[in-house]
């Protein structure tokens, strides 16, 4: 079967299965990709952490579905302890502390327990099914800012890590910007950084872009900005993880590095992610936590080791762009721009 994620298979979703199995988490194992395609069925909370912590499932929007899904799941197992459900909750939301969605995902679904757990599964679907039309009308705004800034012509634009279908519930937001900006005809060439260490460039955003059927090629991170120098690259389009207030953002480490690079050949830089992204209570990047990953992602490649066993590792998986070197962040209902946030008016 061709699989097409993006549009009819989605990343994420609840499985109410059946009175032998009971209810569950489906995802696809992003771990397993490119090679195979599975998706599993996760039954428990415990599950759906390892899940989280271990990235088979990932990707801000695909965290905040885990969240509310998480709690979703712990309610219908202990439809009796409230206590239990909210500490089940926490657990899952306390897995990753950058991507703010996680956190939030949780806390829409726990704000529904007092309603029952058929209304805490309903609003953690509800949060699923908004996920499309979001991504979508946040792929549109960033394609006609993309044609403002770089003009009504086939592109060539950069990418970091996987901001498509798979951090998502469907379609993506950075790559779902350049999915659109592809079935307008404005894209000559995607370039796809590795995203060393757990390469969700080479692993994931290649794989999607080959099933988008964009021409596209892989490169290592390091080779990104000799690619900016010598005119390979019009735009860099990523998504993101939290966005504080003043539109700094954290996105998967090396986002900084390509922005500075960006910023010294003059081309723009472009954040798409949805408003669930987007922090208001911490200021500035400064209050933005980093996750700080095992060693052993760094000191090995897929299993092997690349490194003496015992080498000492630096190795956050994100780092945080000033607003200053953004072109934009862009969400489906407001794009910031030099220093100040502006509210579109949504279509009815
Ligand atoms: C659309 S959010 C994608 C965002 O999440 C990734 O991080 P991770 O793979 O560790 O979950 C990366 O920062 C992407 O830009």
């Amino acid at each position: 079967m061709a699989v097409v994620v993006g549009t009819t298979v989605r990343t994420i979703d609840w499985d109410e299965g059946d009175a032998a199995t009971g209810p569950a988490v489906a995802v696809i194992d992003q771990r397993a990709l490119p090679g195979t395609f599975r998706v599993r069925r996760l039954a428990t909370v415990d599950a759906l952490v390892d899940a989280v912590a271990d990235l088979t499932v990932r990707g801000a929007p695909a965290l905040g579905a885990a969240g509310a899904l998480g709690v979703a799941l712990a309610v219908r197992r202990h439809p009796d302890d409230a206590d239990r459900v909210r500490a089940e909750a926490e657990r899952v939301a306390a897995v990753r502390p950058t991507a703010v969605n996680l956190r939030r995902g949780v806390e829409r679904a726990l704000a529904r327990l007092d309603d029952g757990p058929g209304a805490v599964v309903a609003e953690a679907c509800a949060l699923l099914d908004e996920d499309e039309a979001t991504n979508r009308r946040l792929g549109h705004r960033t394609a006609d800012l993309v044609t403002q800034l770089c003009g009504d012509r086939p592109l060539r634009l950069l990418t970091h890590c996987n901001s498509g279908a798979l951090a998502a519930v469907t379609w993506g937001t950075g790559l779902g910007a350049i999915r659109e900006l592809a079935a307008r005809g404005q894209v000559a060439e995607v370039l796809a950084c590795e995203t060393r260490p757990l390469l969700q460039g080479a692993r994931l955003t290649v794989w999607e872009l080959a099933q988008m059927g964009v021409a596209h090629r892989l490169l290592v991170d390091a080779a990104a900005a000799s690619a900016m120098a010598r005119g390979l690259v019009d735009a860099v389009v990523v998504g993101a993880d939290r966005i504080a207030a003043n539109g700094d953002t954290a996105n998967k480490i090396g986002t900084y590095a390509l922005a500075c690079a960006a910023a010294h050949h003059g081309i723009p830089v472009l954040v798409v992610a949805p408003e669930s992204t987007v922090d208001h209570t911490t200021a500035s990047g400064a209050g933005i936590v980093v996750e700080e990953r095992a060693p052993d992602e760094v000191r090995a490649v897929a299993g092997v080791p690349v490194a003496p066993p015992d080498t000492p590792v630096y190795n956050p998986a994100f780092d945080v762009t000033p607003a200053a070197l953004l072109a934009a962040v862009v969400t489906e209902s407001a794009t910031f721009r030099h220093g100040a946030w502006a509210r579109a008016a949504l279509p009815a």
